[in-house]
């Protein structure tokens, strides 16, 4: 149950919330789309954005530049990096909170029923791009700290950003600058990221671990134009013919992977994982329904959990090049570039699989006796992350759950990929949590991206709660060490 203290916040947060969606909705209108190169600017500008807000709370800003020295695989400049902090008090712990500001590609066009960048409340779900992933959970934390200096209460704990404007591109840049600034994360003590979703549309949930992701591309090309499949078709080696092939023959119909060796190095499944597996709650027919699809790969939670979590998956996204439009357009593509990815999972090595994969696609090649030209690259790729349910930040964030929610989380692991999250336990040697806050049905990357107001709400609660357990815990934690060394 919550105490006075929060009580008060609680009641603050509650009498905001419209204020708390309007700049949400301000948010979403900027189109801060990190894949297509032309909405680059807008990357920028709501990296802006999110520095002016840090500021007028109060924080010291420093907006850095990612390697412009290395523009990205499209030749662009990559927007800043928002490295921020507030408070600075001694006796106080501090916590880092991670988060993204640029999202996935969105257009009317593609099925959306409102205008993915205009925050749309139906029936308490808020509709746009970047609702839930992941402007809504950065603007919940934020609202959260706000939270404390509205009402002119001591801040718990001082507070530390690092905000980013190109995780849905992979983080591009991001490694080299926390290497570069590691004195940032001296006197960090704990790491939050909150951006992923529960398992349920209701249950609150804890995550421990993500996948990693190495992205391919590959390129076949026959010469410099497109030609006429009425003056070409039948005499020459097709580019996306043999592309089409190549991509068929990566995985079969039941979601196994056909690249040799590629299962060689994950981890084997231990009886006290399995055991985890099957205590957990999950509602197979609600996260069927969720995603629309009405037959999974596999029919029972154990097998869909460890296939989502601890075993890799592959997945074909597009092909550069193809003809995509309505209508038929009779031409043979001269260039096409077919794009896959490879969730990977520990302990599989990100250059050993590469190695794997360019081999593999390289065989099916030489079978085909094609002249066209093959290219394969890895644009980007990202690893996995593990963390120790047992770290006492864990203990922190399960009371706060129980506080908010009033029912204890599921512990899980998430599929998708957040790069940061390794790079930072592997660099900072910190604790890093994720605590999510959008529901499994927010639909993140698709044409129904939401986040319900509750949520938005509770979570802005969540992670206000969660200040003030961690300033408890660290006062536990000095205590302890201090009668430690007294002894
Ligand atoms: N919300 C996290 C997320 O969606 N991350 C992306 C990151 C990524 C991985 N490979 C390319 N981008 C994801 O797809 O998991
Ligand atoms: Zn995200
Ligand atoms: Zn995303």
């Amino acid at each position: 149950s919550s105490s006075g203290l929060e009580n008060q916040i609680f009641q603050y947060i509650d009498l905001h919330q419209n204020e708390f969606i309007q700049t949400l909705k301000e948010w979403v209108a900027v189109e801060s789309d990190s894949i297509q190169p032309e909405r680059r600017q807008n990357v920028t500008q709501m990296v802006e954005l999110t520095a002016d807000r840090l500021r007028a709370m109060g924080a010291t800003v420093e907006l850095v530049k990612l390697c412009s020295h290395k523009p990205d695989v499209q030749s662009l400049l990559l927007p800043p990096l928002i490295l921020a902090e507030l408070g600075k008090d001694p006796q106080k712990p501090t916590v880092c909170f991670y988060g993204h500001v640029d999202v996935q590609p969105a257009k009317k066009e593609d099925g959306w029923k409102t205008d993915p960048y205009n925050l749309t409340e139906i029936d308490g779900n808020l509709y746009g791009r970047g609702a839930t992933d992941n402007k809504g959970p950065v603007l919940a934390w934020i609202n959260a700290v706000e939270s404390f200096r509205a009402l002119k209460l001591d801040t718990p704990v001082n507070h530390k950003f690092i905000i980013e404007g190109m995780e849905e591109a992979g983080s591009l840049g991001l490694e080299e600058i926390i290497k570069e600034n590691q004195r940032f994360f001296s006197d960090v003590d704990y790491i939050v990221i909150s951006d992923n979703l529960w398992l349920s549309n209701r249950k609150p949930a804890l995550t421990y671990g993500t996948r990693g992701n190495i992205c391919f591309s590959v390129e076949v090309q026959c010469g410099e134009r497109d030609l006429h499949s009425g003056s070409f078709g039948g005499i020459i080696h097709e580019p996306m013919t043999d592309l089409i092939a190549l991509l068929d023959s990566l995985v079969d119909t039941s979601g196994r992977i056909l690249i040799p060796g590629v299962y060689d190095d994950v981890a084997s499944l231990t009886e006290e994982e399995k055991k985890l597996y099957e205590a957990i709650e999950f509602d197979l027919e609600e996260y069927k329904n969720n995603t629309g699809v009405k037959k999974f790969l596999y029919d029972t939670k154990e097998e869909i959990l460890s296939h989502l979590w601890r075993y890799p998956s592959l997945s074909i996204h597009g092909i550069e090049g193809a003809f995509h439009e309505p209508g038929i357009k009779t031409a043979i593509p001269a260039k096409v570039i077919g794009k896959f990815s490879i969730r990977q999972v520990p302990h599989m090595d990100i250059s050993i699989v590469k190695r794997q994969v360019i081999k593999y696609l390289e065989d099916v090649f030489s079978k085909r006796n094609s002249p066209n030209k093959l290219k394969v690259s890895v644009p980007i790729s990202a690893m996995p992350w593990v963390a120790d349910i047992n770290d006492p930040l864990y203990t922190a964030a399960r009371t706060a759950i129980k506080t908010v929610f009033g029912q204890d989380p599921e512990m899980i692991r998430d599929g998708a990929t957040i790069p940061i999250a390794q790079m930072l336990q592997n660099i900072t040697r910190k604790s890093v949590m994720m605590l999510p806050i959008g529901a499994a049905d927010d639909g993140e990357h698709s044409q129904k991206e939401k986040i319900s107001r509750y949520n938005y709400i509770q979570g802005t609660k969540l992670f206000a709660t969660l200040f003030l357990e961690i300033a408890k815990l660290h006062g536990q934690l000095q205590e302890a060490s201090n009668t430690t060394t007294a002894n």
